[in-house]
């Protein structure tokens, strides 16, 4: 049975308001998006890659690919009109390739600190229980707004959980369950968990750390800068 990491590429990245998309931006001298392709080759269960790439990228993300010896990387699939629909087309991709009882891990291409346990939590969780969706605890109060001004209302924070990815799917489940939600009508969901639930099934958890960050704002890069020293110091002392 194989593993299949699906990488999510297919975005501007406004919210970060540079010239280039977020996944391409160069930090210490290499693109987020190959911090995130060598972590899952780097991982013996992982068997092959592919990204939903944004228009007119393609050829960068090979070139790339074969400057940082990313072998893994075998399939470069369009972008859609949303978040859905990049996975959409994505795990469609897969299906030509892939049996449907193969394991497929989507995964943002800006969450690059996703370790080698997160990855195999993730697989593991898939197998036993047919989907598994990275999470953290919540750690701060947790307040409702209407207006983004103010509040008068406030989720309990031990009854939440803050999703990341890699969200893992037996292929053919997550090609039925999009395929179920373009007959319904239900084209833009946020994610591949929340499509689950909208589309009335359960979720399971699997491991995520605070240090799987999703690059979104500039300050996220700070953050990223800061945790690739600590890992630098960590492999030092090692
Ligand atoms: C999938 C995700 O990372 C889960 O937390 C998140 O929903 C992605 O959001 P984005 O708006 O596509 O960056």
């Amino acid at each position: 049975m194989a593993n299949v990491a699906l990488i999510i590429a297919g975005g501007s990245g406004a919210r970060m308001h540079q010239s280039i998309p977020k996944q391409f931006l160069s930090v210490n001298e290499r693109p987020v998006i190959i911090y995130t392709l060598e972590a899952f080759q780097k991982h013996a269960d992982i068997d092959a890659i592919a990204v939903v790439c944004i228009s007119g990228w393609e050829q960068v993300l090979w070139a790339y690919a074969r400057q940082f010896n990313i072998t893994k990387l075998k399939y470069v699939i369009p972008g859609g009109e949303n978040g859905q629909g990049s996975i959409r087309n994505g795990v469609f991709e897969l299906e030509k390739h892939f049996g449907e009882e193969d394991i497929v891990l989507i995964h943002d291409s800006i969450r690059p600190m996703v370790s080698a346990d997160i990855i195999s939590d993730c697989i593991v969780k898939t197998k036993q229980y047919g989907c598994a969706i990275a999470t953290i605890p919540c750690a701060e109060a947790m307040l409702q707004t209407e207006d983004g001004m103010c509040s008068t209302g406030s989720y309990p924070r031990d009854n939440l959980k803050r999703t990341q990815t890699p969200q893992g799917f037996p292929l053919g489940k997550i090609c039925d369950l999009h395929r179920r939600a373009l007959e319904q009508g239900i084209t833009n969901s946020v994610a591949s968990c929340t499509l689950m639930i909208e589309m009335g099934q359960q979720v399971h958890f699997s491991l995520g750390s605070e240090k799987n960050i999703k690059l979104t704002t500039v300050e996220d890069l700070d953050i990223f800068k800061a945790l690739l020293l600590a890992k630098r110091a960590d492999w030092l002392k090692d």
